[in-house]
């Protein structure tokens, strides 16, 4: 299905103030940005719209702060400043997003500038969707740009706010994120193979249901995997957990093995007495995890386990991490199911700040086949869904 959204192509930006929501919601540490694909991946809607005079306004949330004004360890300038550093582009930064300060810095721009916000979610109203943010945002800009597809599955101020104002139109990324995606999904080539992890338990673990009908076997690592292992009776000691999802994790078990889809969880694990650089891993059976232990990645005969199940894919969808990778001595799993991903003859998509992040670390990347810039948005496109940022959008004619 052809993208049928009005893109940047279709408008004229000349001079005009062009207010883009970006996802440069990236992994930082002490201050420096760690990954900078999504940064990277914005350049070229950026570049296009430098090219043609217009004045650029960038924004974005990084993390989940809190929302109730700044927090310095999650401000946007580390992003602007990778901006700068990827472009050579002279890119102002202003460290307000809604107030007087923001509109100034708009009201001083010259076309061929490039304004970054602060962080949009500083102000609880952004993840409310609350109107009065979508307007004061769109009182910025002439022409709204939504190139962050990333962010595009949430109905959130900046996201889908300003395009009840403003023109609304995508970026390049968004364009070909949703186009790439959406083809390789309608009809995957067979055995398809699904692979979930990562923290976000509470906002993924609902498209799982879906998983179970499209893939022919799902994998379940990372915080993923403990709130199945309750619903099969294990204990799992303080490891992350979705308490509300434990019923409905046993009913996709048993949904799954009605339907003859594989569903694969972790048969050992790497748990440790807290979370953190210098704790120690050891190796336990998953019915085995002592009270006060944590897991942190998967074990060793897991790591085969999978390996094996990979092996035989034609199109693998991996969305979020095995363990805690950024502590190398919990990389091993996530290391090990990329290694498998990259060496299987399969069509492999990538998705999620983190899992990119992973890929990266590897040095893998350019083994996948697309690498998303979106883990939640790539998987509700999995599961047929439309993403809100996407429908606020102009239709082309
Ligand atoms: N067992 C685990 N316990 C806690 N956190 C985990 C576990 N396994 C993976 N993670 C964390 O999950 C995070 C990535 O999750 P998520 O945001 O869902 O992925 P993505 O950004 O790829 O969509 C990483 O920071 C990783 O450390
Ligand atoms: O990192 C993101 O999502 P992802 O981890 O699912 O790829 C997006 O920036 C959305 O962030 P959010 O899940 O805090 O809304």
């Amino acid at each position: 299905m052809a993208f049928t959204k009005k893109t940047v192509r279709d408008i004229d930006v000349d001079g005009k103030r062009v207010l883009m929501r970006v996802d440069f919601n990236v992994p930082l540490k002490d201050g420096v940005v760690t990954d900078d694909t999504r940064v990277r991946a914005a350049i070229p809607t950026i570049s296009y719209l430098k090219e043609h005079n217009a004045k650029i306004i960038l924004m974005s949330h990084l993390g989940r702060p809190k929302g109730d004004g700044p927090e310095p360890e999650l401000s946007l300038k580390p992003a602007a400043d990778k901006l700068a550093e990827l472009t050579g582009f002279d890119v102002k930064f202003v460290d307000d997003t809604y107030g007087e300060k923001a509109a100034a810095a708009v009201d001083a721009l010259e076309p061929g500038d490039i304004l970054v916000l602060e962080n949009v979610r500083f102000d609880k109203r952004e993840k409310k969707n609350d109107p009065e943010i979508g307007k004061i945002l769109a009182s910025y800009g002439d022409v709204f740009v939504l190139d962050a597809f990333g962010t595009a599955h949430r109905a959130q101020g900046s996201v889908v706010g300003p395009a009840a104002y403003l023109p609304a139109v995508a970026g390049f990324l968004l364009e070909k994120e949703v186009d790439t995606l959406t083809s390789i999904f309608a009809e995957p080539e067979r055995p398809f193979v699904a692979i979930v992890g990562g923290s976000k338990v509470s906002s993924k673990i609902g498209v799982l249901d879906h998983l179970i009908d499209s893939a022919d076997t799902l994998i379940i690592g990372g915080g993923m995997a403990y709130t199945f292992f309750l619903a099969k009776g294990y204990a799992v000691g303080t490891s992350l957990k979705e308490e509300d999802w434990i019923e409905r994790a046993g009913e996709m078990l048993k949904k799954a093995e009605d339907k003859g889809v594989k569903i694969l969880l972790p048969i050992d694990n790497i748990v440790a007495d807290h979370f953190g650089e210098d704790a120690v891993g050891e190796v336990v059976d998953s019915d085995k995890i002592p009270a006060d232990r944590m897991g942190m990645d998967i074990g060793p005969k897991t790591e085969a386990l999978y390996t094996e199940a990979i092996a035989g894919a034609k199109t693998v969808f991996w969305n979020g991490p095995m363990g805690v990778f950024e502590m190398d001595q919990f990389a091993h799993g996530t290391e090990a199911v990329a290694r498998a991903v990259a060496d299987s003859d399969c069509t492999s998509i990538i998705g999620g700040g983190d899992s990119v992040a992973a890929i990266n670390k590897f040095g893998l990347a350019d083994k996948m086949s697309w690498i998303s810039t979106g883990g939640g948005a790539s998987m509700e496109l999995v599961e047929g869904k439309a993403l809100p940022g996407v429908e606020a959008l102009n239709d082309a004619e």
